[in-house]
């Protein structure tokens, strides 16, 4: 069957990815592999490639791997192009018309699809539908699967990261987003209402990371332009039919496949576009597997409320699961720096969790609990982490056997990790903590499904079942029966060897076999005239000849026929051991939930002891308070390379409530302004706050001697240039955008951390704009916020705003240079030291001086100005306006208009007007 109503779209020339080894560019013909326009009933065809030919035009925008025997062959265009792509030897078929081919062999076949996949490419699988040996005309071949790179689930996935499929949806007005993840039947789905409702989607996706995004075939272009510009690694993207995308078509879809007559249990109720947009995921996955993917049998709504929202800038400033530079050591980020999970489910969580923080004061407490009491009891604790060894992935097992490509030790493998819960449901029961008892609770420990498999399977199965010996003694008597008569021929081979030597005197005479001649008896030239009269003639060598005797055929056909009804039998067994494992399915996928959840746990507090974390207190009032508080990445990246010690530093800050009163003498501040030398350590004090709120609200404990906080609905950051300028935006304008987002969509129980803003335009404009910036956010929007900037004007701020205060890092001067303390201090920093940090990076002395030199000259420049200014006018405004403006302001401020009569409204309209016309 053709895949109904799908198209690749081709890929964009460049991989903007952050991974060095798909930074490459891609071939724009990557997926365009619609070779030949021909017609299987072309006259001129063999049948062979009429029956090529027919299965390449089902499937136009694959690659065509198609079964030979032991090969995958591929022909004409995609034979150029796999070769190309995969160095493998290009070669012709049929001499005459030197159609072009290359080929791999279907046992290593694995990797090189994974290649191609990596590449963008589709797949098409055309299998042998039947035995060579039982068919005189040509084979039956059909496409059993296609592979995208969305659907893959093979053993070469990254075991901590999901490999997403997606779907976008838009209508009216309404955003949704699907995603799949086929190797663990991970399923969710989002809806999005509103103007913002386009941009949250395409946040979502980004976050995702997914390998390929389906969008409606009508969808508009720029659609996908959206996704290239907000999606670090560039997805596949695929058109999908329009009719596809329909409540009637796509709706029923989700709820046959998940067995319900309503969404409503799934919370998709009222969220048609999601349903439709899940429905077309199905759609897709059944139209590539051919096969019902029973391990997907559940849905997530994902409500945003219940998460603290962190956008797709913010995840890549923070370097929360990849780095800011391609290629650049992954052990930077968040995610490396607290994983330490036993489990590929647990790494999967845990990297979830860093995008998806909690938003639910009591889901956190419950994990705080739990945490301190693993961290509490160090014979538990190791106890439970030991228990988690061995277990493999139980969901990506799963997958494999829904999607029959598990083979033998894949279910031994199930097997083998299932027989550990036992030991995990015991160290679990230890504890107490509320959640532990909820996770022991729901941990079954399948007994019986790992009793079928071990009872099943032999204890050490081969790779495939190709060869037997998958099932073990006493499953069926009829294998057992068709074994020893295999088993026995082969001694009764020996004992034929030993009388026919002695008959005929040869001692040198053998009894072998060989799959094209089967059985037979070699005796070599210098011999034949021993050869008795009942030898048949089979084959002549150069040094020997063959024969066969009516007993030996007769041998043949039992023994063979044994042998190829026992193999026939345990693939009929090992089908119904999968049927069997797989009525277990959502057992498993629960019990792969608790496992992760209870892993990630112990990983948290595994952490708190050996990097010595503290539990958070978490408060219903928006502050956050931290006491000699470390960057949790910069400090195990010092500690693990011996560079130097991580210096702790606190923090105060309380968001404004409603109930604030304007200015009090005790406020406590919602604004820090962070000054101070490049170098300093203002970024990293920034970052460190961001990350204890993050793993606080992951329900980590967190690296400070103490911290109190109340819960943040979102971080926002303004961090240094990004990587957008190659993606069609000017540092400034990516500056400004970001900003705009900031205040207009901040909360009071935000953190907003604001890095160098203004800095990519003129000094004027952009200490303006910082200016005004900070004032919004401390009149209007009240959000938690460090503000680092090396504009020194701004810091006049603190003394006009109540709830501004300045810190600064602190640094010592030497004769020797200066020296970064990496405390921050109270008070604005009093000098910039950045011809300091020039010398530092090696800038030309000749340049450092001419520098120095202009400097001064700068500096005495501006003494004289304001030596001038204070001569002549009123004392300096707190403000970077202009005193005319100020003295308007203050004029208007001293008339009551109320008392105006309208002429002397005008009078002062006139006079106003005057005041500004003067020099
Ligand atoms: N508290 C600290 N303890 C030890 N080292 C630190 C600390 N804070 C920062 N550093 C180190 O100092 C260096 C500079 O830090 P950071 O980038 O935060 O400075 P900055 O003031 O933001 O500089 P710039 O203004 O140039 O961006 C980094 O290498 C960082 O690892």
């Amino acid at each position: 069957m053709p895949s109904p109503g799908t198209q690749a779209e081709p890929l964009p020339e460049t991989l903007l990815s952050g991974s060095a080894d798909t930074e490459k560019k891609l071939p724009s013909s990557a997926p365009d592999v619609k070779s030949p326009a021909k017609s299987a009933s072309d006259d001129n065809l063999t049948p062979f490639m009429r029956q090529w030919t027919a299965a390449k035009n089902e499937h136009p925008d694959t690659l065509l791997f198609f079964r030979m025997g032991d090969f995958y062959e591929l022909f004409y265009d995609d034979a150029v192009i796999a070769a190309r792509e995969l160095q493998l030897t290009l070669t012709a078929r049929d001499r005459e018309r030197a159609i072009p081919m290359a080929g791999v062999p279907y046992h290593a076949a694995e990797n090189y699809l994974q290649r191609l996949l990596r590449k963008g490419f589709r797949i098409a699988i055309c299998e042998q539908m039947e035995d060579p040996k039982l068919t005189k005309k040509i084979v039956r071949r059909e496409v059993t699967r296609v592979l995208t790179p969305g659907t893959a689930f093979d053993a070469s996935l990254d075991q901590a990261q999901n490999n997403f499929l997606a779907a976008l949806h838009e209508s009216d007005g309404i955003s949704a987003i699907a995603l799949l993840d086929l190797s663990t039947g991970d399923f969710r789905a989002a809806e999005f209402h509103g103007p913002a409702a386009h941009k949250q989607a395409i946040d979502e996706l980004a976050k995702a990371q997914p390998s390929e995004i389906l969008l409606s075939s009508n969808a508009p272009a720029d659609l996908a332009a959206d996704l290239t510009r907000n999606t670090d690694r560039v997805a596949a993207r695929t058109r999908v039919d329009d009719w596809v995308w329909t409540r009637d078509y796509a709706v029923p879809l989700v709820e046959r496949k998940l067995g319900v007559k309503s969404l409503e249990g799934f919370g998709l109720n009222g969220h048609p576009c999601a349903a439709i947009a899940a429905g077309v995921i199905l759609h897709y996955v059944q139209s590539t597997q051919k096969l019902d993917a029973i391990h997907i049998d559940s849905l997530r709504f994902l409500e945003r409320s219940n998460e603290l929202q962190l956008d797709p800038v913010t995840v890549r400033n923070l370097e929360l699961v990849e780095s800011l530079i391609a290629g650049q050591d992954t052990r930077t980020t968040l995610f490396s720096t607290l994983d330490c999970s036993q489990t590929p489910m647990g790494k999967r969580l845990l990297r979830a969790t860093i995008l998806r923080p909690l938003y639910d004061a009591a889901v956190i407490n419950a994990r705080y609990e739990a945490v301190a009491e693993a961290h509490g009891d160090l014979m538990c604790r190791e106890g439970l982490r030991r228990a988690f060894n061995g277990i493999l992935d139980l969901e990506r097992l799963l997958a494999r056997l829904s999607l029959d490509s598990a083979g033998p030790r894949d279910v031994a493998a199930l097997a083998a990790s299932l027989a550990k819960l036992p030991e995990l449901h015991k160290t679990l029961t230890a504890f107490t903590a509320p959640l532990w008892r909820d996770l022991t609770d729901r941990l079954d420990p399948l007994a019986d499904v790992t009793t079928i498999i071990t009872k099943t399977l032999v204890e050490q199965p081969p790779l495939t079942l190709a060869d037997g010996g998958v099932i073990a003694e006493g499953v069926s008597a009829e294998l057992d029966d068709l074994r020893r008569i295999s088993r026995d021929g082969r001694q009764s081979i020996s004992t034929i060897e030993e009388r026919e030597r002695a008959r005929t005197g040869i001692a040198s005479l053998k009894v072998r076999y060989n799959s094209v001649f089967g059985y037979y008896i070699e005796i070599s030239k210098s011999n034949l005239a021993l050869a008795p009269a009942d030898y048949e003639r089979k084959q002549t060598l150069v040094n020997a000849e063959r024969f066969t005797t009516p007993e030996l055929k007769d041998y043949e056909v039992r023994v063979l026929t044994a042998h190829d009804r026992a193999i026939e039998i345990e693939k009929q067994l090992f089908a119904q051991l999968r049927r069997s494992v797989l009525e277990a399915a959502g057992r498993i996928r629960r019990i792969s939930a608790v496992v992760a959840e209870a892993d990630m746990l112990a990983g948290f507090a595994h952490l708190a002891t050996i990097r010595n974390y503290t539990r958070p207190e978490l408060v219903d009032e928006p502050v956050l308070e931290a006491v000699a508080a470390r960057h949790p990445v910069i400090e195990d990246w010092m500690s693990a390379t011996n560079e130097g010690r991580f210096i702790p530093n606190s923090l105060y800050l309380c968001g404004q409530t409603q109930n604030d009163p304007e200015t009090t003498e005790n406020t406590q501040p919602s604004l820090l302004l962070i000054t101070g030398p490049n170098m300093g350590g203002k970024s990293t004090y920034l970052r460190q706050a961001a990350m204890l709120v993050l793993m606080a609200q992951m329900g980590s404990y967190v690296p400070a001697a103490r911290m109190r906080y109340g819960l943040v609905d979102r971080i926002y950051t303004r961090i240094g240039a990004s990587d957008n300028v190659a993606r069609g935006r000017s540092t400034f304008m990516v500056e400004m955008t970001e900003t705009a987002t900031i205040l207009n969509t901040a909360t009071n129980k935000s953190l907003v951390l604001l890095d160098e803003m203004g800095r990519g335009t003129a000094t004027f404009d952009g200490l303006s704009l910082a200016w005004a910036t900070v004032e919004f956010l401390h009149a209007e929007i009240g959000a938690r916020t460090l503000f680092a900037t090396h504009y020194h004007e701004l810091t006049m701020l603190a003394e006009k705003l109540p709830r501004v205060v300045n810190l600064r890092v602190g640094v010592k001067e030497s004769p020797s240079g200066i020296v970064f303390l990496h405390s921050i201090e109270p008070g604005a920093a009093n000098k910039s030291y950045g011809i300091e940090v020039a010398r530092l990076a090696g800038l030309p002395k000749a340049v450092l001086e001419r520098a120095r030199h202009v400097l001064r000259q700068h500096e005495r420049q501006e003494r004289r100005s304001v030596q001038a200014e204070s001569e002549t006018a009123e004392p300096m405004q707190m403000t970077i306006f202009t005193p005319l403006s100020q003295r308007i302001v203050d004029r208007l401020n001293a008339t009551d208009v109320n008392s105006l009569t309208p002429l002397q409204a005008l009078n002062l309209l006139e006079e106003l007007k005057q005041e500004l016309a003067k020099p």
